[in-house]
């Protein structure tokens, strides 16, 4: 949920890393990670073992023994550049097919749908040709070690058995080596197996981002609590400076895309300023919990989404507008334009509607409509950037 919730994630990615990336991580902690801790005790102990009954086939497993972890080592740099790829190429088509669904209504009604259906097949190409790339590489990766492997049993096993019929040895010191001998090497074996299949779990878990320690700090109580911007710069505010008392109706006006609709962003704690800071009862918005934050702002943005979707614009907007002002508990109400697409009628009913209700509760609103005006305690002018 941490991750998911983290800022900055991207849909496709996400989308990505969550189904089939979850998946993947499995055979990386259950299967690769257990079996490193075999392959790291189970050589020795066999060592140990033919060093008291046969110190020739002792040294020659720990002679031959790194040669696996070797030859691993070499084809798993190329194996997990491959996984990269191949987890790259399977989040920019999961990316795009989502933006794709979530646009078909626009790329639709500018004929450009069926332009996409391209693009979706030449990243599902790409994702099919960085696959079969990664399993050429595990299958031949797969040959190398079982190679190494056996060719390293085998010279213990050859001059065991030569010396066996020279009676160099004894049956039973001999039978000891030939049993054990293939035993020191099946954990390395094993575990280069496991690293193919665990490859993708890895790349996965790199890809998610540091997640900070702790979630924030608690959301300060509104009740009481002054909201100050402090010198705020991002996107067309400039240096932009504002107190609001606990219980202020505030409402901002200002020519389109001098940055009202940014300033309920950075209240809302979806724009994070470029500099300067956004306090909260003297706590910097940065540092707080946002999910809890957001359970204690009721907002309504300037195009709510609402369904059903048969509802004309305005009475959209009337629907986003009581669900926000139903949230009673809430501490802090932010309304973006709340009546642009309503008659001056339908406007002034829904005014008179809820102006007791805002009455001594702290209010952020965007307003065109000189309407809105007479329902607030002040208002504050934005100006376009120069
Ligand atoms: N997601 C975004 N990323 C980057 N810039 C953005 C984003 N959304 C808006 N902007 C830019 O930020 C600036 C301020 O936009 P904002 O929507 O806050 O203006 P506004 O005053 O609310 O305008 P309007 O009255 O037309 O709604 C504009 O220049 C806009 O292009």
């Amino acid at each position: 949920m941490r991750f998911l919730r983290s800022p900055g994630s991207r849909a496709g990615e996400v989308a990505t890393l969550v189904t089939r990336g979850v998946d993947a991580v499995e055979p990386y902690v259950a299967g690769y990670l257990p079996q490193m801790v075999l392959a790291a005790l189970v050589p020795v102990a066999v060592i140990v073992r033919l060093a008291f009954a046969d110190v020739t086939a002792a040294l020659t497993i720990a002679v031959t023994l790194p040669l696996v972890p070797v030859f691993a080592a070499l084809v798993g740099a190329h194996t997990r550049d491959r996984t990269k790829t191949q987890l790259d190429a399977l989040s920019a088509l999961g990316g795009h097919f989502l933006d794709v669904v979530k646009g078909i209504g626009t790329l639709r009604a500018f004929g450009r749908a069926e332009a996409q259906s391209v693009t979706v097949r030449q990243l599902a190409d790409q994702h099919v040709s960085a696959t079969m790339s990664t399993l050429r590489v595990a299958f031949l990766s797969a040959l190398v070690l079982e190679l190494v492997a056996t060719l390293s049993v085998a010279m213990v096993a050859v001059p065991v058995g030569l010396r066996l019929l020279d009676g160099g040895v004894a049956l039973h010191t001999a039978l000891l080596v030939l049993l054990l001998a293939p035993e020191a090497y099946l954990p390395l074996r094993a575990a280069g197996a496991q690293f193919h299949a665990s490859a993708e779990g890895k790349a996965v878990l790199d890809q998610v981002p540091d997640l900070p320690s702790d979630t924030g700090c608690p959301a300060p109580d509104l009740l009481g609590a002054e909201i100050v911007f402090e010198s705020v710069t991002v996107r067309s505010l400039r240096d932009f400076t504002l107190r609001i008392a606990p219980g202020e109706r505030v409402a901002l006006v200002g020519p389109s895309g001098a940055g009202k609709s940014t300033v309920l962003g950075l209240l809302l704690g979806f724009v994070r300023p470029d500099s300067g800071r956004v306090l909260v009862g003297g706590v910097d918005l940065r540092d707080v919990d946002q999910a809890e934050w957001l359970r204690r702002v009721a907002w309504m943005p300037q195009r709510p989404t609402v369904v059903p979707q048969d509802l004309s614009s305005g009475e959209r907007q009337q629907v986003a507008l009581n669900r926000a002002l139903a949230r009673e508990d809430a501490g802090l109400f932010l309304l973006d334009e709340p009546t642009a697409r309503l008659d001056p009628e339908t406007e002034a009913k829904v005014l008179r509607d809820c102006r007791g209700f805002l009455r001594g509760r702290t209010t952020v609103l965007v307003a065109h409509r000189p309407a809105l005006l007479d329902e607030v305690d002040r208002v504050v002018r934005i100006e376009a950037a120069a």
